[in-house]
């Protein structure tokens, strides 16, 4: 092995995946190709090689290199490349030669040791200053992750992932349990996780490596929406996932579950394997939702019937049956559940509820899981609607930082009523931790339709409750005169009767247009978005018209229609910054998605006069600002709010021109199109199509093969979920303990 050092000058190739990298190094006498895994490399910067020398056919002599060690560049020369190669966030060409001016060979030493000395030089404020220190020392920091990881055969793409979640412990948390990442990082699986955890070492049979696999296996199937899976189930799923024999499984579900980290509960036939959260949830879920049922109130001294009539004439409506009966079971019980489809009545009957207990002078509380709808829920009802995570005082403890509830049984919800809207959203979870800070004596009213998609996350709550009989019902299946007006009402009910669709009646507001093929539907949609519904219906196609797709891939999925979206609606643009990463572009103009929860992300107005923070799943923004030099992109949500995500936050945003289904539960828009084609008939479904159609409030345009339509509608398969809670719930009935 021989040992080699000088300056990187050029980087002629580098492979972002697995760091192979071709580079000149400028040593004292002459300049030298080095080839090999270097995934760090930068301009500027000095290193010393270990390696052997090679002669190549095509290229000639050149350092094939074994290993590297980095160490900052010491010229001034150095430091400039250094500097202005745009790897530390704030600083470009420009202000790289100002440091250098100002600081000369100390500049790095002066960024990292004394940072707030930067301010000294014109166009550095205190709070730049700081963020160049602090993005040189994580600079530096993922610099020595990627050495130390690499291997481990991790790509400096994950290694930047892994820092982003774990910081400064990301080498200790990855060397004590690799099997971790398949948990925390995304696009880390199980397999990627096992391979690492192999080259450190593990055995396929240690203790460690099954034991995480069990609990991978029983992760995995939260995503699928099981609380739980039998135990055959995960014997064979964990045993086909690790490529060993099924006793070696069976023994260490047994271990896990005597650590109490699994839970095994007796079912009818086999034990059912939970983890231990989702066990005491279902339970919890159970227990309360009967403790509140099933509590007496004093007799309130009003005439219902009078009190409603003077609603009526108030308002101007008379109510239907059902919906009477809702308002009367809404004082009447502890716990009750409004169930019905588009146009049934729900919000009326909400209001008037409403209405009776402000008169008797209640308190009431509003809520409903996603922003979207809590928002939805405010502008009917008049009132303050929260999400339940504000109404339960989300915050973090500061040890874990993990997601804790304030409001719980210790410190319950003041309030005689609680309304919650969209239940169907609602998982396991969040029904376990608002029903804890739920203090009996309170009114529950759970409003939602159990026809659409279930929760993303595990349980199959609300169906779960409606079909336990244990809990008091009132659905709602009257469409109104006025609701039936509109196609999509209408179809809707339809669909879910399994019902032919009323299309393209004239003047309506459902149309359905045939194309044979993908590359025909992709066509008519871009025609429909650019010129065709713009121009007929005066509307903005990108604010107003939403695409939703039932899948991810394929030519009619959400990657490729953002692509051919984004080309005709906000086509490149000199006037419009963009910038490429990988196989995304992101421009000012797009429209972009939130795609998971992120409770402390910080928001401000453009005024500055208001902030706040937190955004959502789903919650959809516009890009207003992209800045090169700051590695920023600015996107602005509802109108006004505007947030800042660092270039390595990117992946918590998706463009969504089009988005899918399943992310746009819980939204409505103005106009919907449904590419409607083949797919895998685990998407074609009923409730699919259903979730898509009720999201429309003026338009409903599907576009594709008719027989794929006349499929989703029949296919009313739905794909059952492993949950408990049906059942727990029905055995207070069998078992005689409840009292009427
Ligand atoms: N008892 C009633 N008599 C006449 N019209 C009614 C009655 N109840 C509701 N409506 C009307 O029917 C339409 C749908 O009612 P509402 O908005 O309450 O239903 P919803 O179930 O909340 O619908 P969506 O889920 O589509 O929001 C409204 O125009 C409403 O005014």
């Amino acid at each position: 092995m021989e040992k080699i050092k000088g300056m990187i000058v050029d980087i002629v190739f580098k492979n972002e995946e697995n760091g192979y990298t071709v580079a000149s190094l400028e040593c004292e006498d002459n300049d030298v190709t080095i080839v090999g895994c270097m995934p760090t490399l930068t301009l500027g910067e000095t290193i010393e090689v270990e390696g052997k020398w090679i002669n190549h056919k095509v290229y000639g002599m050149q350092f094939e290199v074994s290993s590297f060690m980095p160490s900052t560049p010491s010229s001034v020369d150095g430091i400039y490349v250094y500097l202005s190669s745009g790897m530390i966030k704030g600083i470009g060409p420009k202000m790289a030669q100002k440091i250098i001016d100002k600081f000369g060979v100390n500049s790095l030493d002066i960024i990292q040791m004394n940072p707030e000395k930067l301010t000294q030089i014109d166009g550095i404020g205190t709070k730049k200053a700081d963020q160049i220190g602090k993005s040189f020392e994580e600079n530096r920091e993922l610099r020595n992750l990627i050495i130390n990881l690499s291997k481990y055969g991790i790509s400096p793409n994950y290694c930047l992932k892994i820092y982003k979640k774990y910081k400064n412990k990301s080498v200790e948390i990855v060397e004590k349990n690799p099997y971790k990442l398949a948990e925390d990082i995304r696009g880390i699986g199980f397999k990627l996780a096992d391979n690492i955890a192999s080259k450190m070492g593990i055995s396929p049979y240690s203790k460690d490596r099954i034991g995480q696999g069990i609990i991978y296996t029983l992760n995995k199937s939260l995503s699928e929406g099981h609380t739980f899976l039998p135990k055959s189930k995960i014997i064979k799923n964990a045993s086909s996932l690790l490529e060993i024999e099924e006793e070696y499984i069976k023994d260490m579900i047994m271990k896990l579950a005597l650590e109490q980290k699994i839970q095994l509960e007796k079912g009818p036939i086999e034990d059912n394997v939970y983890l231990i959260p989702y066990y005491i949830s279902e339970n919890g879920v159970c227990k309360k939702l009967i403790e509140l049922s099933q509590y007496k109130f004093k007799d309130i001294k009003i005439d219902i019937e009078e009190e409603i009539k003077k609603i009526e004439e108030e308002e101007n409506i008379k109510l239907a049956n059902n919906q009477k009966e809702a308002v009367i079971q809404a004082i009447k019980k502890g716990v009750l559940v409004i169930t019905g489809g588009p146009g049934t009545g729900k919000t009326t009957t909400i209001n008037t509820i409403i209405k009776i207990f402000e008169n008797l002078k209640m308190d009431i509380c509003l809520g409903a899981p996603t922003g979207r709808a809590a928002k939805r829920m405010s502008e009917t009802t008049n009132k303050e609607a929260k999400t339940i995570h504000r109404l339960l005082e989300m915050g973090y403890s500061s040890e874990e930082n993990e997601l804790v509830f304030m409001k719980s049984d210790e410190d319950p919800l003041d309030t005689d009523v609680l309304i919650i809207d969209e239940v169907s959203m609602v998982d396991v979870l969040l029904m376990y931790n608002l029903l804890k800070a739920i203090k009996v004596g309170t009114r529950v009213i759970l409003v939602g339709d159990s026809d659409q998609l279930p929760s993303v996350g595990a349980g199959n709550v609300l169906k779960d409750i409606i079909d336990s009989d244990v809990i008091k019902v009132v659905k709602l299946n009257e469409i109104f005169r006025q609701a039936k007006e509109s196609m999509i009402v209408v179809n809707a009910h339809k669909i879910n009767k399994g019902e032919s669709l009323y299309l393209n009646a004239k003047d309506k507001d459902f149309y359905f247009i045939q194309k044979n093929n993908n590359e025909d539907i992709v066509k008519e949609i871009l025609n429909l978005v650019h010129e065709r519904l713009p121009v007929y219906y005066g509307i903005d196609n990108i604010k107003d018209i939403q695409i939703l797709s039932p899948m991810r891939k394929g030519d009619t999925g959400v990657f490729n229609l953002n692509a051919q979206l984004q080309k005709v609606l906000n086509p490149k643009d000199k006037l419009k910054v963009e910038e490429s990463f990988q196989k995304r572009i992101f421009r000012v103009g797009d429209k972009v998605m939130q795609i998971k929860n992120n409770y402390t992300k910080k928001w401000e107005t453009e005024d500055g006069l208001e902030k706040g923070e937190g955004v959502y799943n789903g919650d959809i923004g516009y890009i207003y600002h992209i800045d090169k030099e700051e590695k920023n992109i600015y996107v602005l949500f509802d109108e006004s709010k505007i947030i800042s995500y660092d270039y390595n936050e990117l992946d918590e945003l998706e463009h969504s021109f089009c988005t899918t289904i399943h992310k746009s539960q819980g939204s409505e828009f103005p106009v919907i199109i449904i590419p409607i084609t083949w797919a895998p008939p685990m998407l074609l479904t009923r409730n699919l199509l259903y979730t898509a159609v009720t999201r429309a409030k003026k338009l409903v345009v599907l576009v594709g093969d008719i027989k794929y339509l006349n499929y989703m509608i029949k296919n009313n398969r739905i794909y059952d979920r492993h949950s408990n809670l049906k059942l727990k719930l029905s055995r207070f009935i069998e078992e005689g303990l409840l009292i009427e």
